[in-house]
């Protein structure tokens, strides 16, 4: 699903109203009537108290619109017009003088003092600012969000939580509204899914609101969000007369003394994920350890009983993964160093390897084109240094992508990979995930689909949507705490199978009204 920014959302807008025929005022009715519909499904005409709060643009236009359909349809409304600027759109004006036509008469908020009580059983829905916000709300209105987000009650928002900008990030986290469900139009915005400003939003759903379709397929985003629907579409089929020559050579490189069981991991996700051979290259110590613990599995050693001293080996791998457990040693970095100045073959690089390119920037040019860099934050910052914020890092990420041609996966709740200036945003996976090996696994993934012929970039993309996929799985029956990273190999069959499996459709009831436009 596209990840649209602020400035293509008007576009589409501006564009829909021109083809459709159709004022600005009617595109609102048709997203308040989806807001509308969206609620009375779920309230049945249930008598909960629902405090609108709206500002004075289009976002509030829409929260008034809907206070309107509410009022019709007999739901128990009080509508507030936080009047934060003079400046009022038109379509707010509008839709202000339609609910004053049947007698609902808003309050206007100027200032704190007036602060309204909230019951912690009735619904707020927050329609104060959308995409729109430019600026940090004025003091009072800090206020207002912070006693709103302090009610308890359950908060709805229009298009995005109020305080949240879409394509940079907040300067104050104060000024925030902290939503349980955001209603977002057309598309979430890309802000939903970066770790300073995901909080803010605990569920949200995009409401189709019908903007031109043209325009909106035609749209190049800067931003994917990636889901079942994305991933069937670089997903492989194994073809009958194959032979596990067809699904290539992983070869896994890591590990130290204390540190095998990275390899371990890694080597067997690798093969769980669906290439041919996997081979192990690691300290001498580990190979015991390798041979009994995954009989599958090719074993090479280095002479070195505990670290990775040297890399030289006589068997073709077609792609290799590096950096699990390996340490940081002097005679590490030699080794790895002289290996990249000779190595021809595709990688996927994790940890150690890593932190080995952070510390010796020089050894960069030496990565094949489309090298698969897999850091979690800290590695990430030792790699391109501190960035101010989420957008910024962003920014860097892509920057660092293509000036060294590789692909980057950023993980985090929603890991992003990014290649060719583009983020692709994953939304599998859960917090039971951060636990120890985790990483390598993912490591082992993307290096098993990548010896299978996938792209770097949909191998990324794949590999870190399945590992989600395997971890959401898993935790149904380990719990968060319980779960561990074996969990998620064990799991990765069933994340395959998930992709075949087609979701229960909801059957809409008689019973369900629906607004008509
Ligand atoms: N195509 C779609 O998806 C559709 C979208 N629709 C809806 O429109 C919403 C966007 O509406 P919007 O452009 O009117 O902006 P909104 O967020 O309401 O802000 C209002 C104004 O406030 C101002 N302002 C900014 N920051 C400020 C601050 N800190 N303190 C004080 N003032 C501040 C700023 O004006 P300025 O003062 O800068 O001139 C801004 O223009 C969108 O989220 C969705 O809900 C639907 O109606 C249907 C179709
Ligand atoms: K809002």
């Amino acid at each position: 699903m596209k990840l649209f920014s602020a400035k293509q959302i008007y576009k589409a807008d501006q564009i829909t109203t021109k083809k459709q025929g159709i004022a600005g005022e009617e595109l609102m009715e048709r997203a308040s009537l989806q807001l509308f519909n969206w609620m009375h499904l779920r309230m049945q005409g249930a008598p909960v108290k629902i405090h609108l709060f709206c500002g004075i643009g289009n976002n509030g236009g829409d929260g008034i619109a809907l206070a309107r359909h509410l009022l019709e349809h007999g739901y128990n409304i009080a509508v507030y017009v936080v009047n934060y600027s003079e400046k009022r759109s038109e379509d707010f004006l509008i839709n202000l003088a339609r609910l004053k036509e049947r007698k609902c008469w808003p309050n206007f908020m100027n200032s704190d003092d007036e602060l309204p009580v909230i019951g912690k059983d009735d619904i707020i829905v927050d329609g104060i600012f959308g995409i729109g916000i430019n600026r940090t709300p004025d003091a009072w209105v800090i206020k207002l969000i912070q006693h709103l987000n302090n009610s308890q009650a359950f908060i709805l928002s229009i298009d995005i939580p109020s305080g949240l900008f879409s394509d940079q990030s907040p300067k104050d986290f104060d000024a925030i509204i902290k939503s349980n469900y955001v209603l977002s139009f057309q598309a979430p915005k890309l802000t939903f899914f970066l770790p300073e400003s995901g909080p803010y939003v605990e569920q949200w759903e995009a409401l189709d609101i019908g903007l031109d379709v043209d325009y909106l397929s035609s749209t190049e985003t800067a931003y994917e969000l990636i889901g079942k629907n994305e991933v069937l579409t670089v997903y492989r089929p194994r073809e009958k007369y194959a032979h596990k020559g067809t699904y290539g050579h992983v070869l896994i490189l890591g590990g130290s003394y204390g540190k095998i069981g990275a390899v371990c991991l890694s080597s067997k996700a690798a093969l769980h994920a669906g290439c041919g051979l996997v081979t192990a290259y690691l300290p001498a110590v580990g190979y015991s350890i390798l041979q009994t613990s995954l009989p599958e599995i090719m074993v090479l050693t280095d002479k070195d009983e505990k670290i990775i001293t040297d890399i030289t080996f006589e068997i073709d791998p077609t792609i290799i993964g590096v950096g699990m457990g390996m340490g940081t040693d002097d005679k590490t970095i030699m080794a790895f160093g002289s290996f990249l100045k000779s190595n021809e073959k595709p990688l996927v690089l994790d940890a150690d390897a890593i932190n080995i390119l952070s510390k010796h920037k020089d050894l960069l040019k030496h990565l094949p084109k489309d090298t698969i860099l897999t850091p979690h934050p800290k590695e990430l910052e030792r790699l391109i240094g501190k960035w101010k914020n989420d957008f910024d890092k962003l920014n860097k990420v892509k920057k660092f992508s293509d000036q060294h041609q590789c692909v980057v996966v950023i993980k985090g709740a929603n890991t992003i990979v990014v290649q060719n200036g583009k983020g692709y945003v994953n939304t599998t996976g859960n917090p039971g995930m951060a636990t120890a090996g985790s990483g390598d696994v993912l490591t082992g993934i993307i290096s098993g689909l990548r010896a299978q012929g996938y792209s770097a970039l949909n191998a990324a993309v794949f590999g870190v949507y399945l590992h989600g996929k395997a971890g959401d799985i898993a935790v149904e029956k380990t719990g968060y705490q319980s779960m561990v990273a074996t969990d998620l190999i064990s799991n990765l069959g069933n994340a395959y199978l998930d992709l075949f499996q087609i979701p229960e459709q909801p059957q809409p009831s008689e019973a369900e009204p629906e607004a008509q436009q």
